[in-house]
């Protein structure tokens, strides 16, 4: 291939991974691979200027704008930054910052590189205003909702000596413990699991229904300062005063004099970093000094006063002993690598995570191979690849299971998915048992008490066998029933035994159980897709399980963000005859069957046979309020912008892209002020 048809591939290629990555926030490749391929386009571009193209992704900022958001444009441009896997070419880039300065004296504030979403906020009189996301530099999407679901951004800052108008960024992110939250349950109800932080966070903000932001509890850290005129005269005394104003600032970062200095700050965090509360990429270096940096400037896509140090993802090698296979609560089959123990980033592996068997063949890894084991933004480590110049005669090949591990029921894979599954959901062990921790858990029937192993011992000795069976227990089948657990891994033992108090905590527990409301025992049932929230949204909309149960496929689509994968999913479960005697079973036990949501009292007619969809915020109505005013006049709510919808109530903020469907289709768009003249009439 000659020079100019490289540089035409690696621009599209280019162009493509930073579509998936800012648009769809997917990573096709990892960051490493990106950055060389940059790299390598630069350098072409540099030895060959005559081929490189206008739209090259070397001289602008990576992302783009969504038509699902207004347009902002950024007061000062939003840029990336210069970066560096070396310390060679960053010592480069000190020279160059001491040319630029001609022999002043300089310093550097080093902080930590945090992998989220850049976000730029604006501050006027002391109120949060506006939150933008980076974008092309230029402009960027305006989601200023979802950013004031971040707890710990101050909506109102009263400080002294604070300018009237000016802008902080940051990064949005995931923190990690929140990112394995969601991750356990979407796993819990059978959704695909989110690939990394980064990308969680980045598909977060841009979610159109900030209700659904809020859930995921987002967090952000600010790291600049911008006002005209500027009132500090260092980028230090800048991240001092955002502290006091309560803004949230990392505390780790470091001012440094000398480069060995930098280099220890870097060297210190390669492995501290893993213990921060959020996914990290690198360090960022920053002249410390305004003047300065004004000195030095910009590219056009990077201040020349900062650069980023990216570590390398940090890895071991070891050896793979075997494979086990994990069976979840939807029966999914995931493989986990037993590694001999290998020291990372300070905490001893002896797990990683293979995740289905694409992943097994696209490694070809081999049992007793020697393999890189990455620790990347996720608390479990996964396998990387292969060092194949240390394979042996004793690497065999992994055979992958073709029945299930716990009941040998031979396992299917239903069509375009990654994952086999253990079809026998009824009797497999591991998925009774998951099961029975779903039904159990807080937010489903809370009977916390059962959990820690006492679950897995009611189901051995035959005391249950569904969740329904917990309502038949007595006293007496419970009390003194005893077994001793041992680690696998530790060899520790521990005993699980039931005496008169735990006895009592358990009944009770399940008893104060039959108390809860309709929506957590429809979550409590453990339909596929259906999580907490589908479980309210179901419940607000049916009012009872027998409604829920007859409930039409026409129906079922018309409640709120349910989608034909959720719709499909309840009504064959509820055509299960076995899940209908357990329904039957729970509802006998007495469970809740219906919402004791106040039934919307009946206030007119004037929307009869009219259809409604709202999007923005409106200031006579909370959404719940205006839900039930349609309802209340006898209105009916959709889901989506389609041919059956009559009117789109448009409010504050609303999602242009709901506005511009419903103009495409020739849907009525009224105010807030045309909807209340047609329920006061
Ligand atoms: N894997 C892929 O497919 C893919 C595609 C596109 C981009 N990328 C990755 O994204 C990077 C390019 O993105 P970029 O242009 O945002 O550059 P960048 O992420 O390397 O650096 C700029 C960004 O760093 C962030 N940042 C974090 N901590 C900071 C701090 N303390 N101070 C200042 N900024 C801080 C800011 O959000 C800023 O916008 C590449 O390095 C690449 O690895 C990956
Ligand atoms: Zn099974």
């Amino acid at each position: 291939m000659n020079p100019q048809e490289r540089i035409a591939e690696l621009t599209d290629r280019l162009h493509y991974y930073n579509f998936q990555y800012y648009q769809n926030s997917v990573s096709e490749v990892d960051d490493f691979t990106f950055d060389k391929l940059l790299e390598e386009l630069s350098l072409l571009e540099q030895q060959y200027p005559e081929f490189s193209r206008p739209d090259s992704p070397t001289h602008r900022v990576g992302g783009t704008i969504s038509k699902e958001f207004a347009t902002v444009y950024h007061r000062f441009p939003m840029l990336s930054l210069g970066n560096t896997y070396s310390e060679a070419e960053l010592t480069e880039f000190d020279n160059r910052v001491q040319k630029g300065l001609n022999g002043a004296t300089y310093e550097y504030i080093c902080e930590l590189k945090f992998d989220g979403v850049a976000l730029s906020l604006t501050y006027e009189n002391g109120i949060l205003t506006r939150g933008v996301t980076r974008g092309d530099g230029v402009r960027g999407d305006d989601i200023t909702p979802n950013v004031r679901t971040i707890r710990t951004l101050p909506l109102k800052i009263q400080a002294s000596g604070l300018p009237s108008l000016f802008e902080v960024r940051g990064e949005g992110f995931l923190p990690l413990a929140e990112f394995e939250r969601i991750n356990r349950e979407r796993e819990d109800i059978g959704e695909t699991l989110l690939a990394n932080p980064r990308n969680a966070a980045s598909g977060t903000f841009k979610q159109q229904d900030s209700a659904a932001v809020a859930k995921r509890r987002l967090d952000c850290y600010v790291y600049s300062f911008l006002s005209e005129p500027e009132p500090f005269q260092t980028h230090e005394e800048s991240l001092l005063a955002m502290k006091k104003w309560g803004l949230n600032v990392s505390p780790t970062w470091r001012k440094c004099s000398t480069m060995q200095e930098v280099f220890d700050f870097i060297n210190e965090w390669e492995s501290r970093r893993y213990g921060l509360p959020l996914a990290t990429d690198g360090i960022v270096i920053k002249v410390n000094r305004y003047d300065q940096q004004r000195e030095l400037g910009f590219t056009a896509k990077s201040p020349r006063w900062a650069i980023a140090f990216k570590y390398k993802a940090l890895a071991a090698s070891t050896i793979l002993n075997s494979v086990s296979y994990q069976v979840g609560r939807t029966g999914a089959v995931t493989p986990v690598a037993n590694l001999k123990p290998v020291l990372l980033a300070g905490t001893v592996v002896r797990r990683a995570s293979l995740h289905n068997s694409n992943e097994i063949q696209r490694l070809g890894v081999m049992l007793n191979d020697t393999v890189f084991v990455e620790k990347g933004g996720e608390i479990i480590p996964k396998i990387t690849g292969v060092d194949l110049a240390q394979r042996t005669e004793a690497s065999q090949p992994i055979v992958y299971p073709t029945v299930c591990p716990a009941c040998q029921t031979p396992l299917v894979r239903k069509e375009g998915e990654a994952h086999f599954y253990c079809p026998n959901e009824k009797e497999c062990p591991p998925q009774q048992q998951a099961r029975f921790e779903h039904f159990i858990q807080r937010r489903a029937m809370n009977i916390e008490s059962l959990g820690e192993g006492k679950i897995e011992l009611l189901i051995e000795r035959g005391l249950v066998r569904s969740p329904a069976d917990l309502y038949d227990l007595t006293y007496e089948m419970l009390l003194g029933l005893e077994k001793t657990y041992t680690d696998p891994e530790t060899g520790k033992t521990r005993v699980v035994s039931l005496r008169e108090k735990s006895v009592e905590n358990i009944l009770n527990a399940i008893e104060r159980s039959k108390a809860q409301p309709f929506a957590s025992v429809l979550f409590a049932i453990g339909i596929r897709y259906v999580g907490n929230t589908t479980a309210e949204k179901l419940a607000d909309y049916f009012g009872s399980m027998t409604a829920l149960q007859t409930a039409t496929p026409e129906a079922l689509l018309s409640v709120p963000e349910v989608g034909e994968r959720i719709a499909h999913s309840v009504a064959a479960w509820f055509a299960d005859s076995e899940n209908q005697v357990f329904v039957e079973r729970l509802r006998l036990a007495g469970l809740q069957m219906e919402s004791d949501r106040v039934t919307v009292e009946k206030k007119g007619e004037s929307l009869v046979g009219k259809t409604f969809l709202y999007t923005g915020t409106f200031s006579h109505f909370s959404r719940e309020e205006l839900e039930s005013e349609i309802e209340a006049h006898g209105g009916k709510l959709l889901s989506g912008v389609s041919k059956k919808l009559n009117y789109l109530i448009v409010g504050e903020n609303p999602g242009p892209s709901k506005v511009e469907k419903a103009q495409k289709m020739g849907v009525n768009r009224i105010s807030e002020d045309e909807f209340l003249a047609m329920v006061s009439v």
